[in-house]
């Protein structure tokens, strides 16, 4: 039998192949995906996507012992360092290796957004929309105690969250967090500071400020600094500069997303993904963090 060009496959086709799949994918989206030309089959497939985890550095000694406790293998993701494939029924909240701060859950596509950061270690780096924070503690891990990490969210609750990850990852001191709206964030990294500061202060080891007022460590920075001394001048990327911008999303072609909705109430998927206001709340919120990025690279 030829097989069906999924761009042509109509709305009605769609629900018998969504039978099969047996997810009552609302109409709305079943439309939303044929005007994309996007096969509904591929929501079905939860039991052959794997998820991943990330084995915290010095923790590959380990990997036979969270494998026996896990009752299952780990799979060595080759190109990301750290990653492993676990199979997706596999619950990792309830195991020692993750309460012990040995694994955490993190996607391969998020761990390929920070591969490609090529971040070093020595670089100032400035994560704006960082929580919950599993992006931010790869981070923190690849810059151990070089450099600096600032990290920005402007929900508090969940900058919580992320304050709490990074202490479980035994991270917390090496890393600034503010609750701030990233479009008009201007602090500038801590050495930066530092550098602006004479006389005894001292970084210690560990990163973190010694005999610095709060007041000079929070100061915004003015426009002079800012241009040779911020994360985000294109002369600065030189000297190793790296910003990461990670705003919400649309969800829309997310399959493991969507696929939650099976536990969520498929009926709450027009509120959640197809809500044309939410759609334009979340462009609204894109554009300025993207242009703020575009004025930073293109700023000599
Ligand atoms: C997709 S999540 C980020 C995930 C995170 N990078 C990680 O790896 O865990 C998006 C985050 O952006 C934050 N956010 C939304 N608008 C923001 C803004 N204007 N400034 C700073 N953070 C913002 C949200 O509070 C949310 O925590």
């Amino acid at each position: 039998m030829e097989e069906a060009n999924s761009s042509e496959i109509s709305v009605s086709d769609r629900k018998e192949g969504q039978q099969e799949a047996s997810l009552p994918l609302p109409a709305a989206f079943l439309e939303f995906l044929s005007e994309n030309g996007l096969d509904p089959a591929v929501y079905s497939m939860a039991a052959s996507i794997p998820r991943y985890i990330r084995l915290k550095p010095g923790m590959e000694s380990h990997v036979a012992e969270i494998e026996r406790e896990l009752k299952c293998c780990l799979e060595k993701v080759s190109w990301l360092p750290g990653f492993y494939a676990i199979p997706p029924e596999i619950q990792i909240a309830g195991s020692k290796a993750y309460q012990q701060g040995k694994i955490y859950g993190i996607d391969a596509a998020s761990g390929a957004a920070i591969l490609a950061l090529d971040v070093r270690p020595g670089d100032h780096v400035l994560d704006l929309c960082a929580a919950p924070g599993a992006k931010l503690c790869m981070l923190a891990d690849i810059l151990g105690n070089t450099g600096s990490l600032t990290g920005v969210d402007v929900a508090k609750h969940r900058l919580a969250a992320c304050r709490t990850m990074l202490q479980k990852y035994s991270l917390g001191d090496r890393t600034r967090l503010f609750v701030a709206d990233g479009t008009s964030f201007s602090l500038l990294p801590v050495d930066s500071v530092l550098q602006r500061i004479e006389g005894s202060t001292v970084l210690e080891d560990n990163g973190r400020l010694v005999g610095v007022p709060k007041c000079v460590v929070l100061c915004p920075s003015v426009d002079d600094e800012a241009s040779t001394s911020g994360y985000d001048k294109l002369s600065l990327m030189m000297k190793c500069m790296q910003v990461l911008v990670d705003a919400e999303c649309t969800h829309d072609g997310s399959i493991k997303h969507i696929q939650k909705f099976e536990f969520w109430g498929w009926k709450t998927l027009d509120r959640r993904v197809l809500d044309a206001e939410r759609i334009d709340n979340l462009f609204d919120l894109q554009v300025p963090l993207s242009f703020l990025l575009l004025t930073w690279w293109v700023d000599p």
